[in-house]
């Protein structure tokens, strides 16, 4: 059977989802296939999991740093109520709910796996008693939003060793004793800072120092809160072997020699393309590869791509350029409407911030790492700026400058850092590290965006006593304009 429509998205993720919402709403004809659940991993086993899951635990350490509310504190995390409410956030895994928004916005649902058959096709193999395949014919896009799957990394065993993923852990039933994590990124902190408030004995194993991407003073905060929690941190360590033996321990080898043994070993050492089965090869392109695309988010080197007949897209983590829910929706809002436009043939605008460009994936990506404590950033790092070239001069104060962090919490630690560009006097980065500084992240991130010169953020003036006043300290920290001058 074959069906003709405007515009086929591969993958009813958030991202596919967003991109179907701005396509309908310009008055397109949209189909989007699924072959698992719309809603994508971050709805079921990766961002909504997993932040519930570390909510109560977060409420309770935060209800008892402060005196008057800590004495009120009288038993321990309730697990299994966490659990609970975990289920219901995921709405127990049934898409009923997400399916029917579609429905409801007129947007098409192919459910099967969908895989590309030349240019602007498409060919879904439908699930279950479905009549067979599918193909559909796009007459303005296709677009790839087909999300990334966990890379398990060829260490002797690993894999014979029914490791956890990141889906076992935020779908977890019974956490376990013991529980070892290989990976010191996001994934691996989070799930730390989890296991450890659930009272499971965790082992982090790094092979280098926590969160390496930011700041450094991030991955020291981490791992001290880390350890405060009781887990155990080792960096600088790689596992060389992993077994399961009869009786279902886990028993890793690490390359100093010595060994760690577990209930379960959770492997958090990153992502890969979803993108081995969705027929590149039938389009000029590599199986299996990150989709390479330009601002707006079109896939180069496809065929059919030439003279300027764009028909290919590819939007969130398949294309590599933010593994982040948001970054991935905001490339879907400029994508769905580019393609909107040129279907309509009114004018696009991809120019440096135009509404049709994911300028921001370069300039100004905001990521929350909900770990203990809390650790935000945007834009650059002091390291990755130098890098490119930057000439940058930087302030950086403990948050407790601030009263409003001392007021939230007894024995608050924290710190700030701005990233200031030098000859333009913007700010091109920040970090944050403290408890509840994720919503601290968005001021950054409006400031690098609109290139707020920094003379006038001393006019943007934070209410006494919230913890926004460390804006006011770091830059004084940076010194007044006129003693700059
Ligand atoms: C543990 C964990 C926690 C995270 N927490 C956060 C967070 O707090 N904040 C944040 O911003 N990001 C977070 N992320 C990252 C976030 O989950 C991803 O960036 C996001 O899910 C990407 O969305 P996507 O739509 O590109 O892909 P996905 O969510 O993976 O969706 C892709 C969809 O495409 C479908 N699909 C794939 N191939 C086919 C095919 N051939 N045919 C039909 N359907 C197909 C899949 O079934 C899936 O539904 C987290 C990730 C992990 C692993
Ligand atoms: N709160 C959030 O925003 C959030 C939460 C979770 C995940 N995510 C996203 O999901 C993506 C995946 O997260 P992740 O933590 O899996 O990846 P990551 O890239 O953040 O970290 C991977 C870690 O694994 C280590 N590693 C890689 N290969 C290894 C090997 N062979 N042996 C030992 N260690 C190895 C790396 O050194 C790094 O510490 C990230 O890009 C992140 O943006 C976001």
């Amino acid at each position: 059977m074959q069906r003709e429509v405007d515009v086929v998205i591969l993958g009813a993720g958030p991202v596919g989802e967003n991109i179907a919402d701005r396509v309908r709403a310009a008055g397109l004809e949209v189909v989007v296939v699924e072959h698992e659940l719309v809603g994508g991993e971050c709805s079921y086993w990766a961002c909504v999991p997993s932040k519930v899951l570390l909510r109560s635990a977060a409420a309770l350490r935060a209800a008892k740093r402060v005196p008057g509310a800590a004495e009120a504190v009288t038993g321990d995390l309730d697990v299994e109520a966490v659990l609970r409410r975990r289920d219901y956030w995921v709405s127990d895994w049934s898409d009923d709910g997400a399916a029917g928004w579609l429905a409801d916005a007129g947007i098409g649902l192919e459910r099967g796996h969908g895989r590309l058959d030349g240019v602007r096709r498409v060919v879904v193999s439908r699930d279950g008693d479905g009549d067979g395949d599918v193909t559909l014919v796009a007459r303005h896009a296709v677009i790839v939003a087909t999300g990334s799957d966990p890379v398990i990394p060829p260490i002797p065993g690993l894999a014979e060793a029914s490791p956890w993923t990141s889906r076992e852990a935020t779908s977890v039933e019974r956490p376990p004793a013991r529980l070892a994590i290989l990976g010191g990124g996001v994934v691996a902190c989070e799930m730390a800072t989890v296991f450890a408030g659930f009272g499971t004995e965790v082992v982090v194993l790094a092979r280098s120092g926590l969160l390496g991407g930011m700041e450094p003073f991030v991955g020291d905060a981490v791992t001290a809160g880390l350890r405060g929690l009781g887990a155990t941190v080792r960096t600088g360590v790689q596992a060389t072997l992993v077994e399961r033996t009869a009786d279902g321990e886990i028993v890793l080898t690490l390359d100093d020699g010595s060994t760690v043994v577990a209930d379960e070993v959770l492997v958090a050492t990153g992502r890969k393309p979803r993108t081995d089965a969705i027929g590149l090869e039938r389009v000029g392109l590599e199986p299996g590869s990150w989709l390479r695309v330009d601002d707006g988010l079109q896939v180069q080197g496809a065929d059919g791509d030439d003279g300027g007949a764009a028909w290919l897209y590819a939007a969130g983590d398949v294309n590599h350029r933010a593994l982040l829910t948001h970054q991935g929706k905001y490339q879907g809002r400029a994508v769905g409407d580019l393609v909107a436009a040129r279907a309509a043939g009114r004018p696009v605008d991809l120019g440096e911030w135009g509404v049709h460009a994911a300028t921001a994936d370069h300039a100004a990506v905001p990521q929350v790492v909900f770990a203990e404590p809390e650790a935000v950033a945007v834009g650059l790092t002091e390291a990755a700026a130098t890098k490119a070239g930057h000439a940058v001069r930087t302030a950086e104060v403990a948050m407790t400058s601030a009263s409003g962090a001392g007021i939230l919490a007894d024995g608050y630690e924290g710190r700030a850092k701005l990233v200031i560009d030098d000859e333009r006097g913007t700010v091109i980065g920040a970090t944050f590290t403290g408890q509840d500084v994720a919503e601290l992240l968005h001021a950054a991130t409006v400031a690098i965006v609109g290139e707020v010169p920094v003379e006038r953020l001393w006019h943007a003036v934070p209410s006494f006593p919230t913890m926004s006043e460390v804006w006011l300290r770091l830059l004084e920290a940076d010194g007044r304009p006129e003693a700059r001058a």
